[in-house]
């Protein structure tokens, strides 16, 4: 029996609904698999936690976490009990930093039964590599004064490790792909850090003279990713352009509900996590619409993680099978809850398993 020690935080908001529909799937295909089993540690920290506790997380909770396989995140943020600079800072950020989790792994591509809200979307199906341990997100600088008077500096800060580290994985992925990479710069208005990232970028690709690379502004790219996404296959960008890229990647396939991420550690020292790439949404939370999708799809991308793809592809197109029958939360025009769409996904799962597809694996 494969034993997967599984760190489960739900967080806040929708967090808190689309985990456990999550959590329900891969129950699911570990019983179809049989010689696979998820051994939860659920953790109540959140903002909640934070209001009761004056922290986010305990003391040591990082020496927990490093005990299991892989973490597996909703959401945090609670505007409405804790600012969201603390909350993000003390539980997301703190745990993709202190476990060196330095690449975020976000596809974005038009599945099928989506309705874009492009017009004329094409068949897109990209992977935004996002810097995820540096750059933007950064807690270097300060304020003084008071008043009018009042200074604000916020450095970036981008590290020839770090850069290259990116760029290696991003350059990897494309070999294996198709063979093109996009970088996502700026080094027209910010003129230290990003002809920096440009130098970087150059340097790393001689190793990769058979990966076809571009270099495009982020404003510029931004367009590109509305007006012919069908052209993007890898994207490595910052940490902050990787951000707003990867929302805007969520939205063209139809609703950054179904938007899918995974927080990799390359080095082996800590877990992954698991998370999708939106947040905890409280204006829909409670009322059971939250779309579980990208719970789901990020699950299946720990799956893959795990050395499991068959059942990762099992997953995906059981969604995919889901959205097609016109099984939709409101966000994607639909009219079912996120029951409704979970419980689907799981029948979808079940008949294909029945119906042989999986023989290799429960083999
Ligand atoms: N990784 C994380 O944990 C993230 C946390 N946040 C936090 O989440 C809170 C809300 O942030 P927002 O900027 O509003 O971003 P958000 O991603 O939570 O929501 C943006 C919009 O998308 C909708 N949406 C998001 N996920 C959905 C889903 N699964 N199904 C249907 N609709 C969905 C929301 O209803 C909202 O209209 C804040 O506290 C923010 O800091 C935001 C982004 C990422
Ligand atoms: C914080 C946030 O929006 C993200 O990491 O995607
Ligand atoms: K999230
Ligand atoms: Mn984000």
């Amino acid at each position: 029996m494969k034993k997967i020690e599984l760190s489960v935080i739900p967080g806040d908001g929708i967090g808190k609904e689309v985990v456990p529909e999550a959590i329900r799937v891969l129950d699911t295909v570990a019983n179809i698999h049989g010689g696979l089993k998820f051994n939860n540690i659920e953790y109540p920290w959140s903002s909640q936690y934070y209001v009761e506790h004056g922290k986010m997380m305990p003391d040591n909770a990082l020496d927990l976490l490093s005990q299991s396989d892989a973490i597996f995140l909703g959401a945090i943020g609670d505007p409405a009990l804790v600012k969201d600079h603390i909350s993000l800072g003390g539980l997301l950020l703190k745990i993709r930093r202190e476990f060196e989790q330095v690449i975020n792994v976000r596809p974005a591509k038009l599945l099928k039964g989506m309705v874009s809200p492009l017009s004329n979307p094409k068949d897109f199906d990209m992977i935004i590599v996002r810097e995820n341990s540096e750059g933007e997100y950064s807690s270097s600088g300060g304020r003084v004064h008071n008043g009018i008077d009042e200074i604000v500096v916020q450095n970036a800060v981008f590290t020839k490790k770090g850069v290259s580290r990116v760029m290696e994985y991003a350059f990897e992925l494309a070999r294996k792909r198709s063979g093109h990479l996009t970088s996502a710069t700026k080094s027209n208005g910010i003129v230290h850090s990003m002809p920096f990232w440009d130098e970087v970028l150059s340097e790393i690709s001689q190793k990769y003279s058979d990966v076809q690379m571009q270099n495009i502004h982020i404003d510029a790219l931004s367009a590109f990713f509305i007006t012919k996404p069908q052209t993007m296959d890898v994207v490595v960008a910052s940490n902050l352009f990787g951000d707003i890229l990867s929302d805007i990647g969520g939205a063209i396939m139809g609703s950054i509900g179904i938007a899918p991420a995974a927080n990799i550690n390359l080095n082996g020292k800590y877990p992954s996590m698991f998370e999708p790439v939106h947040g905890s949404a409280p204006d829909i939370y409670g009322k059971g619409i939250a779309n579980p999708i990208g719970q789901i799809w990020t699950a299946k991308m720990m799956l893959d993680h795990l050395g499991e793809e068959e059942l990762g592809a099992l997953v995906l197109e059981a969604i995919e099978d889901t959205l097609h029958a016109g099984i939709k939360t409101p966000d994607i025009g639909g009219k079912s809850t996120m029951t409704e769409v979970t419980d689907t996904i799981i029948s979808n799962i079940e008949e294909k398993a029945k119906s042989g597809v999986l023989n290799s694996v429960t083999n």
